[in-house]
C-alpha cells in the first residue's frame, strides 16, 4: 500500500507506515485510511498480529514488541498518547461488564467526565437504552441479561465514552448465528450514524462481506 500523503489532513482513522515486530519478525506493515462511517476488516490466521494492531492503536500493546509509524486520529497523532486520552473505543469477545453495577450502572462508567448533573448522566444513559432496545434495564443486573443483550449493553457502553474511532476485536464470535448477524447490523448501523472509522477483526467471511467495505489480510509473522 503506498504511504499516505498528509496524514494529519486526513478525516478518520490513519495508519501511516505502522510496522509491528515481534523478537525480530514483522507482524504487520501498513498504511491505511479508515474513513469516517467506514468498516474495514482485519483477517488473518491465529497469530498473524490483528489483536497486536488493535492494541498498538488503543494503546495497550504489551511491552516487547517493536513498534514504527504513526497513527492519526481526526487530524491527531495519538500513537504517544495514553490510553484513555486516545477517544479510541474497543469492543471485544467477552463483554467485559462489571458484574457489580447495575447495567445503567456500567453505561454511567465509561460516560466522559465533563457531562455534568446527575440528571443529565442518567438521560444520557437512558438514551443509549433506549437505542439498544432496553428501556427500563438501567436497574438490572447484567447477570439476567441474554447474550444478546449483554451485548448491545457493552456496545452502548462503549459508544458512550464518545470515542473517535471504533475498534472491533471478534465482538460476535460468541453470539449465535442469528443473533450474531442483528448484532453485527446494529453495531455496523450504530458505527455509521456516528460516522466512526472502524476497525474490525474477525475469522469470520460473512463478517466481513457484511460490511461492504475494504478487507485487509495479515499473512503471519515474516523473518
Ligand atoms: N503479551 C504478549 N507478549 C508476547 N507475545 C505476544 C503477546 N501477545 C501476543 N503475542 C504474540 O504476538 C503474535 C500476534 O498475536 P495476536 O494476538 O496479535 O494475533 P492474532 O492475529 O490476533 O491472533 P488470533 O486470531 O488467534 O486472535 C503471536 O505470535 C502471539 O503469540
Amino acid at each position: 500500500m503506498p504511504p499516505v500523503e498528509n496524514p494529519q489532513s486526513r478525516k478518520g482513522l490513519v495508519l501511516d507506515g505502522v510496522k509491528i515486530t515481534l523478537r525480530g519478525r514483522v507482524l504487520c506493515d501498513l498504511d491505511l485510511v479508515v474513513a469516517p462511517g467506514a468498516i474495514v476488516t482485519l483477517m488473518g490466521p491465529s497469530g498473524a498480529g490483528k489483536s497486536s494492531l488493535l492494541g498498538h492503536i488503543c494503546g495497550t500493546l504489551e511491552p516487547g514488541f517493536d513498534v514504527q509509524g504513526s497513527v492519526w486520529l481526526s487530524g491527531r497523532k495519538i500513537n504517544d498518547l495514553a490510553p484513555q486520552d486516545r477517544q479510541v473505543g474497543i469492543l471485544f469477545q467477552d463483554d467485559l461488564l462489571f458484574p457489580h453495577l447495575s447495567v445503567g450502572g456500567n453505561l454511567a462508567f465509561a460516560l466522559p467526565g465533563d457531562i455534568k448533573g446527575a440528571g443529565h448522566r442518567r438521560e444520557k444513559v437512558e438514551q443509549a437504552l433506549e437505542i439498544a432496545g432496553l428501556a427500563g434495564f438501567a436497574g438490572r443486573d447484567p447477570a439476567t441479561l441474554s447474550g444478546g443483550q449483554r451485548a448491545r449493553v457493552a456496545l452502548m457502553r462503549v459508544l458512550l465514552s464518545s470515542p473517535s474511532a471504533l475498534l472491533l476485536d471478534e465482538p460476535f464470535s460468541r453470539l449465535d448465528a442469528k443473533l450474531r448477524s442483528q448484532f453485527r447490523e446494529f453495531v455496523f448501523d450504530q458505527a455509521r450514524k456516528q460516522q466512526l472509522p472502524t476497525l474490525m477483526v474477525t475469522h469470520d467471511p460473512d463478517d466481513a462481506s457484511a460490511t461492504g467495505g475494504e478487507i485487509i489480510t495479515l499473512n503471519g509473522p515474516v523473518a
